[in-house]
């Protein structure tokens, strides 16, 4: 069978350049364009010679149409205002859409959700990586289970990050609020400052760290009486994510156009 040809969106980016070294890695992906914003410094370099690799004649162009008329599939860890429309153009294409961004409103995610069912093949999440896919099952255990303990989530990462908290964060906590049959959006928490009152007994809060390098770090506590629980993830480099989209592409591939997750990539529903 021929290579899956893959585009990848955002190609300048920290997570672009992981996602360009993981499609040499893996067989049967080639790397067939690449993308980024209009006036990136990335605009018109090598795409793989920017993601340290040897030199693979693949420009980085601004040109998104140019570069989805020579994809099969298309990754994309950029930011939701490319996010919804790149979604929009996939699904009528008929391509793969493999989404890692984070930081969508409700109203981005019924938008993309929509071009899954308009013909596109999307993975969405908020991270692709097995461990924490394997932790937010044990996360929506635990909370069904420790149904009267506090739950609240802290998260680091890296200085450069724009959105809080985290989409993994918020992954985690649609966890928690799916073990305890309640809904996220009412029961969060997402910033405390001041004369705050005592916890609201049921809520989910959340706290976000920033600085230095950090690739993401995730803790979800359970507090109880006398008692807590501690369930962590810590990513130590960016090629786990990559790892773990070229896996969803892969599995994808062999699906009917809709908008799937990772629990669906890794059975875990
Ligand atoms: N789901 C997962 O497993 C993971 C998700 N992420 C998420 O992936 C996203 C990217 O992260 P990261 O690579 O670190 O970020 P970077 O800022 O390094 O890369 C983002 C890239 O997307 C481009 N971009 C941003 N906004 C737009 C836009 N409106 N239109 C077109 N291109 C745009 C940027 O261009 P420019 O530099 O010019 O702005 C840049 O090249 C974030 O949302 C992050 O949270 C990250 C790691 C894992
Ligand atoms: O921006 C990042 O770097 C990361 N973003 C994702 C998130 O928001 O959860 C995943 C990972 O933690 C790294």
């Amino acid at each position: 069978m021929a290579d899956i040809r893959v585009a990848v969106a955002g190609a300048g980016g920290r997570m672009g350049a992981a996602n360009i070294r993981a499609i040499a890695a893996t067989p049967g992906l080639k790397l067939a364009a690449a993308f980024d914003r209009s006036g990136s410094p990335s605009i018109g370099k090598d795409a793989t010679v920017l993601a340290g690799l040897e030199a693979s004649g693949v420009p980085i162009t601004d040109d998104v149409d140019v570069a989805l008329a020579a994809a099969d599939a298309v990754i994309d860890f950029t930011a939701p205002a490319a996010s919804v429309p790149l979604a929009e153009k996939t699904a009528a294409k008929g391509l793969i859409h493999i989404i890692g961004t984070t930081g969508c409103s409700i109203e981005d995610d019924v938008a993309i959700r929509a071009s899954g069912a308009k013909g596109g093949r999307i993975v969405k999440a908020g991270n692709f990586s097995l461990g924490l896919n394997i932790l937010a099952s044990l996360v929506k255990q635990a909370a069904a289970k420790l149904a009267e303990f506090d739950v609240e989530i802290i998260e680091m990462h890296h200085n450069r990050k724009v959105d809080a908290p985290s989409g993994t964060a918020l992954m985690l906590g649609e966890a928690a609020a799916a073990g305890r049959e309640i809904s996220l959006a009412d029961h969060s928490v997402r910033v405390r400052d001041g004369i705050t009152g005592p916890r609201v007994a049921g809520t989910i809060g959340f706290a976000t760290l920033r600085g230095g390098t950090v690739i993401g770090d995730h803790t979800v506590i359970l507090a109880g009486p006398s008692e807590r629980l501690e369930l962590s993830h810590i990513a130590q480099d960016r090629s786990l994510f990559a790892n773990g989209a070229m896996k969803a592409l892969l599995w994808v591939a062999s699906q009917q156009p809709g908008f799937y997750t990772m629990n669906d990539v890794l059975g875990l529903n």
